[in-house]
């Protein structure tokens, strides 16, 4: 698992550039390899606080933006925000409501590290099967979709579920990412299109 953000030379960049966090690196090495977002697409953000993938979304899209968190999210121009959670039925309605149609699910959640490595890993692939529930109920055809998730115990069981969703699907380990860390993001393209019937545990 990835350790909490921490004052190093990334981090203190990040506050230069006028970014939130240090995770902005990571959304734009994602879309620089991968192209995920389009310039009109409407994007959904799971695990969106304190916002500064909000901030890179929205330079990459004229579409709308929508960022989910537990937490609030202080505002950005031109940016939607919900709190709440991503795992309720309540929050993706909410969602549906102010998007419409959503092209691109991004998912940069991660649960709060109790310090059990099993139980930790088992939270976070269980976020990463509500966040594809999300998608898959609430994106159109074809959409692009990036989640992060942590190597160990289950990854391969979600990635195999990711597969079943989308026509292309890859995992990348960003140079972002802190040394040592399991983090790593799937980068799934081209949704295959709704059929209702994702595993998961929305409730
Ligand atoms: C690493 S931070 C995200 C950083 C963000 N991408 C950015 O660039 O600022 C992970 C976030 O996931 C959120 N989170 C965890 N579980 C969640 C859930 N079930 N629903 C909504 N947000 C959740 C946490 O509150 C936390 O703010």
């Amino acid at each position: 698992m990835g350790s909490q953000w921490g004052k190093d030379k990334v981090y203190r960049r990040a506050m230069n550039e006028g970014f939130r966090s240090r995770a902005a690196y990571k959304l734009q090495e994602i879309q620089e390899r991968f192209s995920i977002i389009r310039e009109d697409d409407n994007i959904v953000d799971l695990g969106a606080a304190p916002g500064s993938w909000l901030q890179v979304e929205r330079t990459l899209t004229k579409g709308k933006v929508l960022g989910v968190d537990l937490n609030p999210i202080p505002s950005i121009d031109g940016v939607m925000t919900v709190v709440g959670d991503l795992t309720t039925s309540e929050v993706q309605q909410q969602v549906k409501d102010l998007v419409g149609v959503v092209n691109v699910v991004l998912c940069d959640a991660s649960p709060k590290l109790s310090g059990h490595k099993c139980y930790d890993q088992a939270r976070a692939i269980g976020l990463g099967e509500d966040a594809l529930m999300f998608a898959a109920r609430t994106m159109k055809q074809g959409g692009n979709m990036a989640m992060k998730s942590f190597q160990g115990e289950m990854f391969h069981e979600l990635l195999e579920e990711v597969k079943k969703h989308f026509y292309v699907v890859k995992t990348f380990h960003t140079k972002s990412t802190r040394r040592g860390s399991t983090e790593i993001y799937i980068v799934a393209k081209n949704f295959i299109g709704s059929s209702g019937d994702v595993e998961g545990h929305i409730q």
